[in-house]
Protein backbone atom coordinates (compact mmCIF):
# COMPACT_ATOMS: atom_id res chain seq x y z
CA UNK A 1 0.00 0.00 0.00
CA UNK A 2 1.29 2.90 -0.68
CA UNK A 3 -0.37 5.00 2.25
CA UNK A 4 -1.36 4.41 5.69
CA UNK A 5 -4.34 6.16 4.42
CA UNK A 6 -5.53 3.29 1.92
CA UNK A 7 -6.41 1.39 4.87
CA UNK A 8 -9.54 2.58 5.11
CA UNK A 9 -10.42 0.93 2.24
CA UNK A 10 -9.19 -2.24 2.64
CA UNK A 11 -12.42 -3.19 4.39
CA UNK A 12 -13.61 -2.51 1.17
CA UNK A 13 -11.66 -5.38 -0.84
CA UNK A 14 -9.21 -2.75 -1.56
CA UNK A 15 -5.59 -4.45 -2.03
CA UNK A 16 -2.30 -4.41 -3.60
CA UNK A 17 -3.05 -5.75 -7.21
CA UNK A 18 -5.12 -3.05 -7.34
CA UNK A 19 -2.72 -0.91 -6.42
CA UNK A 20 -0.58 -1.26 -8.09
CA UNK A 21 -2.88 -0.65 -11.16
CA UNK A 22 -3.58 2.32 -9.72
CA UNK A 23 -0.43 3.72 -9.62
CA UNK A 24 -0.64 5.94 -12.87
CA UNK A 25 -4.09 7.62 -11.76
CA UNK A 26 -2.30 8.32 -8.27
CA UNK A 27 0.49 9.96 -10.09
CA UNK A 28 -2.37 11.99 -12.06
CA UNK A 29 -3.79 13.04 -8.77
CA UNK A 30 -6.31 10.97 -8.46
CA UNK A 31 -7.79 8.54 -5.58
CA UNK A 32 -9.05 5.20 -5.28
CA UNK A 33 -12.71 4.93 -4.33
CA UNK A 34 -15.55 1.97 -4.23
CA UNK A 35 -18.75 2.71 -5.42
CA UNK A 36 -21.71 1.88 -3.25
CA UNK A 37 -24.81 3.42 -4.60
CA UNK A 38 -25.83 4.82 -8.05
CA UNK A 39 -28.19 7.96 -8.68
CA UNK A 40 -28.69 9.39 -11.92
CA UNK A 41 -24.89 11.33 -12.46
CA UNK A 42 -24.18 10.51 -9.04
CA UNK A 43 -23.09 8.31 -6.91
CA UNK A 44 -21.94 7.19 -3.50
CA UNK A 45 -18.15 6.65 -3.15
CA UNK A 46 -16.09 5.27 -0.39
CA UNK A 47 -12.91 6.78 -0.41
CA UNK A 48 -9.62 6.29 1.98
CA UNK A 49 -11.05 9.55 3.47
CA UNK A 50 -14.66 8.13 3.86
CA UNK A 51 -17.57 8.21 1.82
CA UNK A 52 -18.54 11.21 -0.26
CA UNK A 53 -20.88 11.81 -3.52
CA UNK A 54 -19.55 12.67 -6.49
CA UNK A 55 -20.26 13.33 -10.04
CA UNK A 56 -20.67 10.33 -12.63
CA UNK A 57 -21.87 12.62 -15.33
CA UNK A 58 -18.11 11.85 -17.40
CA UNK A 59 -18.35 7.75 -16.95
CA UNK A 60 -20.41 5.19 -18.89
CA UNK A 61 -22.66 2.65 -16.89
CA UNK A 62 -21.39 2.87 -13.57
CA UNK A 63 -22.67 0.37 -10.65
CA UNK A 64 -22.69 -0.59 -7.39
CA UNK A 65 -19.17 -2.40 -6.28
CA UNK A 66 -17.19 -1.01 -9.14
CA UNK A 67 -13.76 0.39 -8.39
CA UNK A 68 -12.80 4.27 -9.73
CA UNK A 69 -10.49 6.85 -10.10
CA UNK A 70 -12.09 9.89 -8.36
CA UNK A 71 -10.99 13.51 -9.24
CA UNK A 72 -11.33 14.74 -5.57
CA UNK A 73 -12.25 18.81 -4.79
CA UNK A 74 -14.72 20.84 -4.07
CA UNK A 75 -16.94 18.69 -6.50
CA UNK A 76 -15.99 15.63 -6.68
CA UNK A 77 -15.98 13.47 -9.88
CA UNK A 78 -15.44 10.06 -10.80
CA UNK A 79 -12.07 10.46 -13.99
CA UNK A 80 -12.38 6.41 -14.42
CA UNK A 81 -13.53 3.22 -13.56
CA UNK A 82 -11.39 -0.07 -13.23
CA UNK A 83 -11.78 -2.73 -15.26
CA UNK A 84 -14.04 -5.07 -13.65
CA UNK A 85 -12.83 -8.79 -12.44
CA UNK A 86 -15.93 -9.79 -12.28
CA UNK A 87 -20.22 -8.37 -13.38
CA UNK A 88 -23.55 -9.68 -12.64
CA UNK A 89 -25.33 -8.62 -15.50
CA UNK A 90 -29.46 -9.30 -16.42
CA UNK A 91 -31.53 -8.28 -19.46
CA UNK A 92 -32.55 -4.96 -18.80
CA UNK A 93 -36.35 -4.87 -17.32
CA UNK A 94 -37.35 -3.00 -20.23
CA UNK A 95 -36.59 -5.66 -22.78
CA UNK A 96 -33.99 -3.94 -24.32
CA UNK A 97 -30.92 -6.28 -25.92
CA UNK A 98 -28.79 -3.91 -23.58
CA UNK A 99 -27.96 -5.78 -20.57
CA UNK A 100 -28.12 -4.51 -17.04
CA UNK A 101 -25.39 -4.46 -14.73
CA UNK A 102 -26.32 -5.48 -10.53
CA UNK A 103 -23.27 -5.64 -9.55
CA UNK A 104 -19.39 -5.53 -10.30
CA UNK A 105 -16.42 -6.68 -8.79
CA UNK A 106 -18.07 -9.62 -6.95
CA UNK A 107 -16.51 -12.63 -5.78
CA UNK A 108 -19.61 -14.70 -4.16
CA UNK A 109 -23.03 -14.78 -5.52
CA UNK A 110 -25.22 -15.82 -2.73
CA UNK A 111 -28.27 -17.31 -4.18
CA UNK A 112 -30.89 -17.06 -1.11
CA UNK A 113 -34.09 -19.73 -1.31
CA UNK A 114 -35.95 -19.63 1.08
CA UNK A 115 -37.49 -23.12 2.53
CA UNK A 116 -40.37 -22.02 3.84
CA UNK A 117 -41.88 -22.06 0.15
CA UNK A 118 -41.97 -24.53 -2.52
CA UNK A 119 -38.51 -24.41 -3.55
CA UNK A 120 -38.57 -23.62 -7.31
CA UNK A 121 -35.86 -25.53 -9.20
CA UNK A 122 -36.32 -24.02 -12.42
CA UNK A 123 -35.62 -20.32 -10.97
CA UNK A 124 -32.68 -21.12 -8.97
CA UNK A 125 -31.20 -22.90 -12.00
CA UNK A 126 -31.39 -19.37 -14.30
CA UNK A 127 -30.03 -17.44 -10.66
CA UNK A 128 -26.96 -20.04 -11.03
CA UNK A 129 -26.45 -19.18 -14.87
CA UNK A 130 -26.34 -15.77 -14.28
CA UNK A 131 -23.98 -15.75 -11.34
CA UNK A 132 -21.83 -18.60 -13.11
CA UNK A 133 -21.89 -16.25 -16.11
CA UNK A 134 -20.69 -13.59 -14.30
CA UNK A 135 -17.26 -14.52 -13.30
CA UNK A 136 -17.77 -14.60 -9.16
CA UNK A 137 -18.55 -18.46 -7.13
CA UNK A 138 -22.58 -19.33 -6.87
CA UNK A 139 -23.69 -20.43 -3.47
CA UNK A 140 -27.21 -21.69 -2.79
CA UNK A 141 -28.07 -20.25 0.86
CA UNK A 142 -31.07 -22.06 2.20
CA UNK A 143 -32.47 -19.89 4.18
CA UNK A 144 -35.24 -20.14 6.89
CA UNK A 145 -34.46 -23.56 7.86
CA UNK A 146 -36.53 -23.29 11.42
CA UNK A 147 -39.42 -22.81 9.19
CA UNK A 148 -38.87 -26.92 7.71
CA UNK A 149 -40.33 -29.62 9.61
CA UNK A 150 -37.36 -31.59 10.58
CA UNK A 151 -33.95 -32.60 9.43
CA UNK A 152 -35.52 -35.33 7.59
CA UNK A 153 -37.50 -32.72 5.34
CA UNK A 154 -34.35 -30.46 5.47
CA UNK A 155 -31.96 -33.13 4.18
CA UNK A 156 -34.49 -34.25 1.39
CA UNK A 157 -34.89 -30.50 0.30
CA UNK A 158 -31.01 -29.85 0.48
CA UNK A 159 -30.50 -33.14 -1.96
CA UNK A 160 -33.42 -31.72 -4.53
CA UNK A 161 -31.40 -28.28 -4.84
CA UNK A 162 -27.80 -29.72 -4.44
CA UNK A 163 -29.41 -31.85 -7.78
CA UNK A 164 -29.69 -28.86 -9.39
CA UNK A 165 -26.56 -27.12 -8.60
CA UNK A 166 -23.66 -28.98 -9.47
CA UNK A 167 -20.28 -27.46 -9.21
CA UNK A 168 -21.74 -24.90 -6.44
CA UNK A 169 -21.52 -24.68 -2.80
CA UNK A 170 -24.73 -25.16 -0.83
CA UNK A 171 -25.21 -24.24 2.84
CA UNK A 172 -28.75 -23.59 4.77
CA UNK A 173 -29.48 -21.71 8.01
CA UNK A 174 -31.81 -19.57 9.75
CA UNK A 175 -31.26 -16.37 11.08
CA UNK A 176 -34.25 -16.74 12.94
CA UNK A 177 -32.66 -19.04 15.51
CA UNK A 178 -28.80 -18.40 14.17
CA UNK A 179 -28.23 -21.99 12.98
CA UNK A 180 -25.76 -22.23 10.53
CA UNK A 181 -25.30 -18.36 10.15
CA UNK A 182 -21.67 -19.15 11.23
CA UNK A 183 -21.11 -21.35 8.22
CA UNK A 184 -22.90 -19.30 6.23
CA UNK A 185 -20.48 -16.40 7.24
CA UNK A 186 -17.23 -18.61 6.75
CA UNK A 187 -18.28 -19.72 2.94
CA UNK A 188 -19.37 -16.41 2.00
CA UNK A 189 -16.14 -14.75 1.14
CA UNK A 190 -14.38 -11.10 -0.52
CA UNK A 191 -17.34 -9.02 -2.19
CA UNK A 192 -20.80 -10.87 -1.71
CA UNK A 193 -23.78 -10.20 -3.30
CA UNK A 194 -27.02 -11.56 -2.15
CA UNK A 195 -29.69 -12.27 -4.88
CA UNK A 196 -33.33 -14.39 -5.28
CA UNK A 197 -36.85 -12.89 -4.88
CA UNK A 198 -37.87 -10.57 -2.77
CA UNK A 199 -38.72 -12.30 0.59
CA UNK A 200 -36.85 -14.74 0.14
CA UNK A 201 -34.59 -13.48 3.29
CA UNK A 202 -31.81 -11.86 1.93
CA UNK A 203 -31.76 -8.25 3.97
CA UNK A 204 -32.85 -10.70 7.21
CA UNK A 205 -29.48 -12.84 6.56
CA UNK A 206 -27.42 -9.72 5.62
CA UNK A 207 -27.85 -8.45 9.16
CA UNK A 208 -26.81 -11.66 10.58
CA UNK A 209 -24.23 -11.64 8.52
CA UNK A 210 -23.41 -7.74 9.88
CA UNK A 211 -24.39 -8.53 12.97
CA UNK A 212 -26.64 -5.50 13.34
CA UNK A 213 -29.91 -4.36 12.22
CA UNK A 214 -28.79 -2.19 8.90
CA UNK A 215 -31.11 -3.57 6.35
CA UNK A 216 -34.50 -3.22 6.09
CA UNK A 217 -36.51 -6.28 6.29
CA UNK A 218 -40.21 -6.86 5.12
CA UNK A 219 -42.78 -8.52 6.06
CA UNK A 220 -44.01 -11.26 3.84
CA UNK A 221 -47.69 -10.89 3.13
CA UNK A 222 -49.68 -13.57 4.84
CA UNK A 223 -51.61 -14.95 1.44
CA UNK A 224 -49.14 -15.53 -1.06
CA UNK A 225 -45.48 -15.44 0.94
CA UNK A 226 -44.24 -12.82 -1.48
CA UNK A 227 -42.38 -10.08 -0.03
CA UNK A 228 -43.18 -6.11 -0.67
CA UNK A 229 -39.76 -5.28 -1.91
CA UNK A 230 -38.51 -3.25 0.84
CA UNK A 231 -34.72 -2.91 -0.38
CA UNK A 232 -35.25 0.14 -2.94
CA UNK A 233 -31.63 0.96 -3.06
CA UNK A 234 -28.15 -1.34 -3.54
CA UNK A 235 -25.80 -0.95 -1.15
CA UNK A 236 -21.91 -1.89 0.41
CA UNK A 237 -21.08 -2.72 3.22
CA UNK A 238 -18.24 -3.87 4.94
CA UNK A 239 -18.46 -7.14 6.75
CA UNK A 240 -17.17 -7.61 11.21
CA UNK A 241 -14.88 -10.30 9.98
CA UNK A 242 -13.93 -9.13 6.46
CA UNK A 243 -15.28 -9.20 3.23
CA UNK A 244 -18.04 -6.53 1.77
CA UNK A 245 -21.69 -7.43 1.66
CA UNK A 246 -24.13 -6.42 -1.61
CA UNK A 247 -27.60 -6.05 -0.80
CA UNK A 248 -29.53 -6.02 -4.28
CA UNK A 249 -33.71 -5.31 -4.59
CA UNK A 250 -35.67 -9.02 -5.15
CA UNK A 251 -34.80 -10.11 -8.43
CA UNK A 252 -38.06 -11.54 -9.38
CA UNK A 253 -38.40 -12.18 -12.92
CA UNK A 254 -34.27 -11.67 -13.87
CA UNK A 255 -33.85 -12.30 -17.50
CA UNK A 256 -30.41 -14.20 -18.78
CA UNK A 257 -28.37 -11.93 -21.23
CA UNK A 258 -25.24 -13.73 -23.30
CA UNK A 259 -24.67 -16.23 -20.86
CA UNK A 260 -23.93 -19.41 -22.87
CA UNK A 261 -20.89 -19.86 -20.62
CA UNK A 262 -22.86 -19.33 -17.98
CA UNK A 263 -25.45 -22.06 -18.93
CA UNK A 264 -23.02 -24.43 -19.47
CA UNK A 265 -21.99 -23.93 -15.78
CA UNK A 266 -25.34 -24.62 -14.67
CA UNK A 267 -26.12 -27.93 -16.69
CA UNK A 268 -22.84 -29.46 -16.45
CA UNK A 269 -24.36 -32.51 -15.72
CA UNK A 270 -26.58 -32.27 -18.76
CA UNK A 271 -23.46 -30.76 -21.42
CA UNK A 272 -21.47 -34.18 -20.18
CA UNK A 273 -24.42 -36.63 -21.33
CA UNK A 274 -24.43 -34.67 -24.85
CA UNK A 275 -20.86 -34.95 -25.52
CA UNK A 276 -22.34 -38.51 -26.59
CA UNK A 277 -24.94 -37.43 -28.43
CA UNK A 278 -24.47 -38.76 -32.08
CA UNK A 279 -25.06 -35.72 -33.66
CA UNK A 280 -22.59 -32.44 -32.28
CA UNK A 281 -25.71 -30.10 -33.01
CA UNK A 282 -27.68 -32.40 -31.09
CA UNK A 283 -31.00 -30.09 -29.72
CA UNK A 284 -32.32 -32.92 -27.48
CA UNK A 285 -35.48 -32.93 -28.59
CA UNK A 286 -36.26 -36.41 -31.14
CA UNK A 287 -32.79 -36.66 -32.66
CA UNK A 288 -31.85 -40.85 -32.60
CA UNK A 289 -28.71 -41.28 -30.95
CA UNK A 290 -29.75 -38.38 -28.04
CA UNK A 291 -27.42 -39.50 -25.02
CA UNK A 292 -29.50 -37.14 -23.12
CA UNK A 293 -32.96 -38.49 -24.01
CA UNK A 294 -31.81 -41.61 -22.92
CA UNK A 295 -30.37 -41.07 -19.70
CA UNK A 296 -34.18 -39.00 -19.68
CA UNK A 297 -36.07 -42.60 -20.46
CA UNK A 298 -33.47 -44.56 -17.96
CA UNK A 299 -34.79 -42.36 -15.14
CA UNK A 300 -30.92 -41.03 -14.79
CA UNK A 301 -31.67 -37.36 -15.62
CA UNK A 302 -35.32 -35.80 -14.94
CA UNK A 303 -37.12 -34.53 -17.59
CA UNK A 304 -37.93 -31.38 -15.66
CA UNK A 305 -34.64 -30.56 -15.89
CA UNK A 306 -33.85 -31.42 -19.52
CA UNK A 307 -37.11 -29.48 -19.96
CA UNK A 308 -35.61 -26.20 -17.74
CA UNK A 309 -32.13 -26.46 -19.97
CA UNK A 310 -33.40 -26.49 -22.98
CA UNK A 311 -35.94 -23.51 -22.34
CA UNK A 312 -32.93 -21.17 -20.71
CA UNK A 313 -31.06 -21.71 -23.65
CA UNK A 314 -33.92 -20.91 -25.95
CA UNK A 315 -34.51 -17.89 -24.15
CA UNK A 316 -30.46 -17.23 -24.11
CA UNK A 317 -30.39 -17.49 -27.57
CA UNK A 318 -33.17 -15.28 -28.51
CA UNK A 319 -32.38 -12.18 -27.20
CA UNK A 320 -28.58 -13.05 -27.96
CA UNK A 321 -30.34 -12.93 -31.75
CA UNK A 322 -32.37 -10.20 -31.24
CA UNK A 323 -30.12 -8.07 -29.51
CA UNK A 324 -27.21 -9.47 -31.90
CA UNK A 325 -25.50 -7.30 -34.43
CA UNK A 326 -26.63 -4.06 -32.49
CA UNK A 327 -25.38 -5.54 -28.93
CA UNK A 328 -22.02 -6.64 -29.82
CA UNK A 329 -21.41 -3.79 -32.36
CA UNK A 330 -22.46 -1.77 -28.78
CA UNK A 331 -20.45 -3.96 -26.49
CA UNK A 332 -17.36 -3.48 -28.59
CA UNK A 333 -17.77 0.01 -28.99
CA UNK A 334 -17.62 0.81 -25.52
CA UNK A 335 -14.90 -1.76 -24.75
CA UNK A 336 -12.90 0.03 -27.42
CA UNK A 337 -14.49 3.97 -26.68
CA UNK A 338 -13.23 2.80 -22.76
CA UNK A 339 -9.92 1.73 -23.23
CA UNK A 340 -9.32 4.80 -25.60
CA UNK A 341 -10.14 7.29 -23.03
CA UNK A 342 -8.11 5.42 -20.81
CA UNK A 343 -5.38 5.72 -22.98
CA UNK A 344 -5.81 9.28 -23.79
CA UNK A 345 -6.14 9.80 -19.94
CA UNK A 346 -2.66 8.48 -19.40
CA UNK A 347 -1.35 10.13 -22.14
CA UNK A 348 -2.57 13.32 -21.21
CA UNK A 349 -2.45 13.19 -17.36
CA UNK A 350 0.94 11.71 -17.56
CA UNK A 351 2.72 14.50 -20.04
CA UNK A 352 1.07 17.03 -17.45
CA UNK A 353 3.57 15.99 -14.42
N1 LIG B 1 -38.87 -17.74 10.27
C1 LIG B 1 -37.92 -17.07 9.61
N2 LIG B 1 -38.26 -15.97 8.95
C2 LIG B 1 -37.28 -15.33 8.26
C3 LIG B 1 -35.94 -15.80 8.24
N3 LIG B 1 -35.23 -14.96 7.46
C4 LIG B 1 -36.09 -14.02 7.03
N4 LIG B 1 -37.33 -14.22 7.51
C5 LIG B 1 -38.52 -13.40 7.28
O1 LIG B 1 -38.83 -13.37 5.88
C6 LIG B 1 -39.34 -12.08 5.53
C7 LIG B 1 -38.60 -11.53 4.32
O2 LIG B 1 -37.25 -11.33 4.68
P1 LIG B 1 -36.36 -10.19 4.01
O3 LIG B 1 -35.00 -10.35 4.61
O4 LIG B 1 -36.98 -8.88 4.08
O5 LIG B 1 -36.36 -10.68 2.50
P2 LIG B 1 -35.60 -10.02 1.25
O6 LIG B 1 -35.15 -11.15 0.42
O7 LIG B 1 -34.55 -9.08 1.71
O8 LIG B 1 -36.77 -9.24 0.53
P3 LIG B 1 -36.67 -7.94 -0.42
O9 LIG B 1 -35.95 -6.90 0.34
O10 LIG B 1 -38.10 -7.61 -0.65
O11 LIG B 1 -35.97 -8.38 -1.66
C8 LIG B 1 -39.26 -11.21 6.77
O12 LIG B 1 -40.52 -11.17 7.39
C9 LIG B 1 -38.26 -11.96 7.63
O13 LIG B 1 -38.49 -11.73 9.00
C10 LIG B 1 -35.65 -16.98 8.99
O14 LIG B 1 -34.51 -17.48 9.04
N5 LIG B 1 -36.67 -17.57 9.62
ZN1 LIG C 1 -28.86 -35.07 -27.73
Amino acid sequence: MSSASSQALTAYGWDECLENDFTRYRDAGLIPARIAAVDRGRCDAITETGPLRADTTTVEGPCTGDWAALRPGGRPAVAALLPRRTAIVRASASGESRGQVLAANVDTVAITVSMAEPVDLGRIERLLALAWESGARPVIVLTKADQVAGPAEEAALTEQVAAVAPGADLVSCSAATGAGVDIVTAVLTGTIALIGVSGAGKSTLGNALLGAEVLATGTVREQDGKGRHTTVRRELRPLPGGGVLIDTPGLRGVGLIDAAAGLQRTFADVEGLALDCRFTDCAHDSEPGCAVLAAVEAGGLPRRRLDSYRKLQRENEWIASRGDARLRAERAGRYKELSKSLRQRYKIEGKKR
